[in-house]
């Protein structure tokens, strides 16, 4: 979809900030350029829409030479968002948010129509936002303004220069979870600019690692992790590249314990004396149809008629399949829980198994040894030493 070929940009001075780049961004892919400052992302970005051209060497768009297509019409295939969102102060949000559009002669009432639609797609109720001013905004809204703004004529490239940059992490954090879920529907081709590698690792599909002017490695964020090409990316992405892992390692079947189990219309008395006599402290509690209603500890008092039903507790902590270990972490730390349980991921809710921190640690130190010796996670042996 993007392609760079040998592309050099030498700047007037003599700075040579991008230096003989070749890479391919696939359709639909998310990559994030990630390096320190100065070392050539936003120039690299922005030879793709021709704010910047290059000195020498080809950038192709879905297989069309750039340098061969009118600027204007190539910044309408082009989503563009950057961090000081540059949104018209004058003008509302749902204005804003309609300015391609109308740029492109598309009828008022339609232009508005599909810019309310993407407000409401970036999580700002129209009804309340359409008709207030970028001031009246806090400035996590205004990025998402931003990013609706860039989607509005529905470009299948969207280039966003750290576009997340400007606001708490928190807000930061919400913002790129949000952004994940809209790229799962739109499926935009994305090269992402950030100096953050936590950022670069949760976004990308891939990941361009930059040094001066070149990209160091080129890969899957658990790659970068597992295996840095080079000591120079080993060095960037940082000595606790471990705990980055935790956001890009899965939550897999294999592992999942597998604690005693109880139905809803068990009576309570048959219930505990099973558990006590499996030795078990807890059980997990399930519905009719397999799906996760909660949890009951062995030691409720049963009186004679009472079922599993009134007594369960509701079990707040829990993921689908496929949530990443980090996830998984910070719901147990949320809720204060010493297991998490595993849903299936299609949503269905059908009770696959539990977490506990145990098996957690477990999971990282295999997902890092699988990458060194190049496995699949699940045949990796990893050595535990016992604590019960
Ligand atoms: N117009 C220009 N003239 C001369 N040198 C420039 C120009 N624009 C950028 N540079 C230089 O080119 C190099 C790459 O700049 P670029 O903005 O692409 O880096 P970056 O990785 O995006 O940095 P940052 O993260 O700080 O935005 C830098 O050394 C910069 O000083």
């Amino acid at each position: 979809m993007i392609r760079f070929e040998h592309v050099t940009k030498r700047y007037a001075d003599g700075t040579t900030a991008v230096d003989d780049l070749s890479f391919e961004v696939a359709e639909g892919e998310l990559v994030t350029l990630v390096g320190p400052s100065g070392c050539g992302k936003t120039t690299t970005m922005k030879m793709v829409n021709r704010l910047i051209e290059p000195t020498e060497g080809t950038i192709f768009l879905d297989g069309d030479d750039i340098s061969a297509i009118d600027p204007v019409e190539l910044r309408r295939r082009i989503g563009y968002v950057i961090q000081q969102v540059g949104l018209f102060p004058h003008k509302t949000v749902l204005e804003n948010t309609a300015t391609v559009p109308h740029l492109l002669g598309w009828k008022r009432g339609k232009g508005r129509a599909r810019a309310a639609e993407l407000l409401d797609l970036v999580g700002l109720d129209p009804s309340v936002y359409g008709d207030r001013y970028p001031e009246q905004l806090s400035g996590g809204q205004r990025q998402r303004v931003g990013v609706a703004r860039a989607l509005a004529a529905d470009p299948p490239v969207l280039l966003m220069d750290e576009p997340f940059g400007a606001v708490d992490p928190v807000v930061r954090e919400r913002l790129q979870n949000e952004f994940l879920k809209l790229q799962a529907q739109v499926r935009k081709t994305v090269l992402f600019v950030t100096h953050d590698i936590e950022e670069a690792v949760r976004l990308g599909d891939r990941i361009a690692v930059y040094g001066h002017g070149r990209i160091e490695q080129f890969d899957s964020p658990a790659t970068v992790l597992g295996a840095p090409a080079t000591p120079y990316v080993a060095d960037f992405v940082g000595a606790d590249r471990g705990l980055k892992r935790l956001s890009v390692t899965p939550i897999e079947e294999s592992d999942l314990d597998r604690p005693p189990v109880v139905h809803l219309d068990d009576t309570l008395a048959e219930a505990t004396a099973r558990l006590r006599s499996e030795g078990a402290r807890w059980a997990v509690v399930l519905d009719g149809r397999e799906n996760l209603h909660g949890w009951i500890p062995a030691d409720t008092p049963a009186d004679g008629t009472a079922s599993v039903r009134e007594h369960a507790r509701r079990m707040e902590a829990w993921l689908p399949l496929g949530a990443p270990l980090k996830q998984a972490f910070a719901t147990m730390l949320q809720h204060d829980a010493g297991w998490i349980a595993v849903i299936d991921e299609g949503g269905e809710g059908r009770f696959l198994g539990v977490l506990t921190p145990a098996r957690l640690h477990e999971a990282l130190r295999r997902s890092i040894d699988a990458d060194a010796q190049a496995l699949p996670r699940a045949e990796v042996a990893v050595e535990t030493v016992a604590t019960a």
